[in-house]
Formats: C-alpha cells, sequence, structure tokens
C-alpha cells in the first residue's frame, strides 16, 4: 500500500483525489490537510506520496518541504514556470532519491492532446488555443494551454517555421489574447463548464481542430493515481504525465 497526503483536500480536486485515493486497492489515505493545517502532519502519519492541488501562491513552499523530507510529490496545482522549475530541480538534486511530478493535466485525454498538438506543430503556418474553464478558477491562462503553447512552439522552432500570419495593427487591448511563447491564448470563464481546450490549426484551404473535453473532475482521477504509483521510482524532476504512459 503506498501512503498518500493530501494538500488542498478541502478543495475541489483534493477532495475527488481523497475519494479516488481512498477507492484504490493499492493506495491509502493516510492524510488530508487543507489551509492552516501543519505539514508536520504528514511525516507523523508516514505519508510516503503527497499530492498537492493548492493553489499557485503556496505549491512552492509545500514542494520545498516535502522534498526536504524525502517526500515525493505529485502536483496539478498551475502556476508553474521554468524559474520554478529550476528552484526545483535545485532542491531535488540536494535531496536525491525524491521525486516530484509537476502534470499540468492530469486527464488521459488532454495528455493526448498535447501530445497530437505538438505532433501538428510542424505541418501548420497558423495556430492559435482556446481553453475554456469554470468561473471559479483563479488562473488563466490555464497551466494546460501554457504547456501546450510551449510544446507547440518548441516543435515550430525546431522546424525553423516562420511567424504565424496576424495583420492586426489595431486591437482592443486582450482582444487577440495573451501570447504565450508566440502562441495566442484565449480563455473563457462559463458557468457550466469544468475544463475543456481547443488546439486550432490552419494552413492553405483547410483547418485542424484538436479538443478535448473535462466533464467532471474525475476525469482527472486515473492520471493522479498514475503519477502516485509511478513517482517513487522516478527520483528528481518529471514534467508532464506523458513520461509515466506508454505513448510510443
Ligand atoms: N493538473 C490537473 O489536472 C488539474 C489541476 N488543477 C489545478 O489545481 C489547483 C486547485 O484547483 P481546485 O481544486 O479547483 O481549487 P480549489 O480552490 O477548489 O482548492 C484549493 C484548495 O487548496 C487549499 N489551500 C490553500 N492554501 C493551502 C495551503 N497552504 N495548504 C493546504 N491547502 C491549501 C484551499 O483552502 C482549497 O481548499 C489549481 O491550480 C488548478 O488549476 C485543477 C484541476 C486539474
Ligand atoms: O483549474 C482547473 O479547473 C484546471 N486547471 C488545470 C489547468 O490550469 O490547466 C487543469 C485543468 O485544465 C483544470
Amino acid at each position: 500500500m503506498i501512503k498518500v497526503g493530501v494538500l488542498g483536500a478541502k478543495g475541489k480536486m483534493g477532495a475527488q483525489t481523497c475519494l479516488a485515493v481512498e477507492e484504490a486497492a493499492d493506495t491509502e489515505l493516510v492524510a488530508r490537510l487543507d489551509q492552516g493545517d501543519e505539514l508536520d502532519e504528514l511525516t507523523r502519519a508516514g505519508a510516503e506520496v503527497v499530492v498537492d492541488f493548492t493553489r499557485p501562491e503556496v505549491v512552492m513552499d509545500n514542494l520545498a518541504w516535502c522534498i526536504a523530507h524525502g517526500i515525493h510529490a505529485v502536483v496539478g496545482t498551475t502556476g508553474f514556470d521554468e524559474e520554478r522549475l529550476a528552484t526545483l530541480r535545485t532542491q531535488l538534486e540536494a535531496n536525491p532519491g525524491t521525486g516530484v511530478l509537476i502534470a499540468p493535466n492530469f486527464s488521459i485525454g488532454a495528455v493526448l492532446m498535447m501530445q497530437f498538438a505538438a505532433q501538428a506543430a510542424r505541418y501548420y503556418e497558423s495556430v492559435e488555443i482556446i481553453e475554456l474553464h469554470h468561473p471559479d478558477k483563479v488562473d488563466a491562462p490555464s497551466g494546460t494551454a501554457r504547456r501546450t503553447a510551449e510544446l507547440v512552439a518548441a516543435v515550430r522552432r525546431e522546424a525553423e517555421a516562420g511567424p504565424i500570419p496576424d495583420a492586426t495593427t489595431t486591437a482592443l487591448e486582450g482582444a487577440r489574447g495573451a501570447d504565450v511563447d508566440g502562441i495566442r491564448v484565449h480563455g473563457v470563464r462559463l458557468r457550466g463548464l469544468v475544463a475543456h481546450q481547443e488546439v486550432l490549426f490552419g494552413d492553405e484551404g483547410e483547418t485542424l481542430t484538436i479538443r478535448h473535453d473535462s466533464m467532471h473532475r474525475t476525469s482527472f482521477m486515473a492520471g493522479v493515481l498514475l503519477g502516485v504509483r509511478s513517482i517513487g521510482t522516478a527520483p528528481g524532476l518529471t514534467v508532464g504525465l506523458e513520461h509515466f504512459m506508454d505513448l510510443s
């Protein structure tokens, strides 16, 4: 049995994760912590893996504590840029044997969407991303959209693709979305939605749209459990659940 602690246990994703960990045959929920609780409870409970679904502004402190205490971490919380990843790599070098997974999205379909988008990226002159979420989401653009844009941009750079065509010279601020690594990302917040994304590609006479929809937060749980089961054998930093999936 893998002993699991959940941070952000009272939140939307944390509560769903507690249920999934309790229901799985090979995991045991030993701690459920939320804002104001002592992280020491994790060591007292013997947690081997922590799942973090908290907030971008607190996740780095949580991870510093987990790494220092040799507890593996599976992280769904958003807000990771290159600077934060570099900080984690340094902390993990000082604590070899401990693993941290940063997963911008735990849904298997969303991971595939990102991989398919990376595959398509070299073939199209134009690409834009639309992410659509519930209105209680605190960050924009979504971590998934950022990651997708970075993956697509990396492929375009490698393929020496030219700039994305766009004749806009006058625009209301925000009308063309955010620029993530040269890719336009648009955010929609709408009651009734959970988590959705479209990656739109275009070239002469054709378009390709890759769309993924999470209708319920249960869609993330297979990926969370995969992360929990895998992270103990993956010391250091892993970014993206695809590294634990057989995607050859
Ligand atoms: N990677 C993925 O597949 C997914 C990632 N997310 C991300 O996970 C994060 C949480 O999302 P939700 O559950 O929707 O948010 P939420 O707001 O429902 O839950 C966050 C919880 O964290 C708690 N919290 C705040 N500070 C804390 C601290 N210092 N220690 C422990 N708990 C603390 C809050 O009290 C709250 O209960 C967001 O960054 C979101 O974007 C959400 C869905 C899927
Ligand atoms: O806040 C959410 O809900 C989600 N957050 C993650 C993100 O920002 O990409 C994953 C998913 O989109 C749901």
